[in-house]
């Protein structure tokens, strides 16, 4: 391994760049980083300017996250190739429906020796049925091994430094120090956690919750009903994790990867703004992401579809009321109201007294 360990972030989107303030700052400081990272942006133009022109010479990155300086050792490049091809971590973090198009224009032109790092909240349809976690559809088609970070990280709380926790989960006993040294400052504290496939589902689930508390805010149904959403969604969350993710932890769901997640996506987070728009509104999500968001990427809708597609292969979608309901209300085929329908037969709501025993 090199002494100075070069990074590059994959991404300069809301959280993109939040975490790339976070890790020019730490390679300033750390010897075993090297100070220069690199921050693939894809290129668009702004006020008739190169937005990575615009990064460079003002270190902000005005579209994506406005009010907050990216710190100057950290370069934006428009090429993906000439962002990644020296990096020794490679930090993903693009809305999950291009990483495909990412991996292959990466394919055979970074290091072998990497490691990748992904922030990447969601999940991939796979070849031949089912869905696949964002990190393997990375170490499959780059063949390099790939760690986590999901938490409670609403990316302009970040920037702002207010305090919060988040969760890497990384199976290697080299990379854990080393990631956690690149990621955690003061207010930006870092639990390293080895149930990496928990940590990754954890993150891509809340945001299919987050859209059904957004539903019952539009539908003004008050802070019980919410709620209820949450707790019935976290469950849903373990059932899914039970059943398609067996030998996962449940003490994961108590790191910031998991309950805290849920909380602060579902009272802060675009998947829950837009979905209370939605329901105000007779507007599609499609027209509203485009209106509220300015560029941005709602992850929760397709998530749902694709959480979906995998629950009615396997012929389970009654037993995952909330997140069939959400998808459902999303794609037009339910009303809004028929969220809370679907809660009141929720397969939790039994006698539990026999776990008492
Ligand atoms: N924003 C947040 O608060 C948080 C986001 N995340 C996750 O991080 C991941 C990335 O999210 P954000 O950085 O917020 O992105 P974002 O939602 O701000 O998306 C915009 C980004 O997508 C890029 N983009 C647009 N079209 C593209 C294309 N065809 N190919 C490649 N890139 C394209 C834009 O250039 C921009 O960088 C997501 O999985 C999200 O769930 C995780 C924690 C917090
Ligand atoms: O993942 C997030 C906070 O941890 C952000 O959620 P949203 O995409 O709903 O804003």
């Amino acid at each position: 391994m090199p002494t100075e360990r070069k990074v590059c972030v994959v991404g300069s989107g809301n959280w993109g760049s939040a975490i790339a303030r976070i890790v020019g700052f730490n390679a300033k400081r750390h010897p075993t980083l090297h100070e220069t990272v690199t921050m693939y942006v894809y290129e668009e133009i702004i006020d008739g300017k190169k937005l990575t022109e615009i990064i460079n010479e003002t270190h902000e990155n005005v579209k994506y996250l406005p009010g907050y300086k990216i710190p100057s050792n950290v370069i934006a490049v428009p090429d993906l190739v000439e962002a990644a091809k020296d990096a020794d971590i490679l930090i993903f973090v693009v809305p999950h429906q291009f990483i495909q198009r990412i991996c292959s224009t990466l394919l055979g032109k970074i290091k072998p020796t990497a490691c990748g790092l992904s922030l990447i909240k969601g999940f991939e349809r796979a070849e031949g049925g089912g869905i696949e976690l964002i990190s393997h559809v990375i170490q499959k088609l780059l063949r390099i091994p790939v760690s986590v970070l999901m938490g409670a990280n609403i990316a302009q709380e970040v920037a702002a430094e207010k305090f919060c926790e988040t969760t890497i989960g990384c199976k290697d006993k080299e990379m854990a120090p080393v990631f956690q040294d690149l990621i955690q400052t003061d207010n930006f504290r870092v639990v390293v956690v080895d149930d990496v496939d928990a940590v990754e589902v954890c993150g891509a689930l809340k945001n299919v919750v987050a859209v059904g508390a957004g539903i019952v805010d539009g539908l003004e149904m008050g802070d019980n009903t919410k709620a209820a959403i949450i707790r019935l969604g976290l469950m849903e969350m373990i059932k899914f994790i039970e059943v398609f993710y067996p030998g996962c932890k449940l003490s994961t769901f108590f790191e910031s990867c998991g309950v805290a997640d849920l909380i602060t996506t579902c009272y802060g987070g675009r998947n829950r703004r837009v979905a209370e728009a939605f329901v105000k509104s007779s507007k599609t999500i499609d027209e509203l992401e485009k209106e509220l968001l300015n560029g941005q990427k709602l992850q929760g809708p397709i998530t749902a579809d694709e959480i979906n597609y995998m629950l009615k292969q396997r012929n389970m979608e009654e037993r995952f009321p909330l997140m069939t309901a959400v998808h459902k209300i999303c794609k037009g085929e339910m009303k809004p109201i028929q969220l809370v329908d679907a809660m009141r037969s929720h397969p939790e709501h039994i006698v539990k007294m026999e776990r008492l025993a």
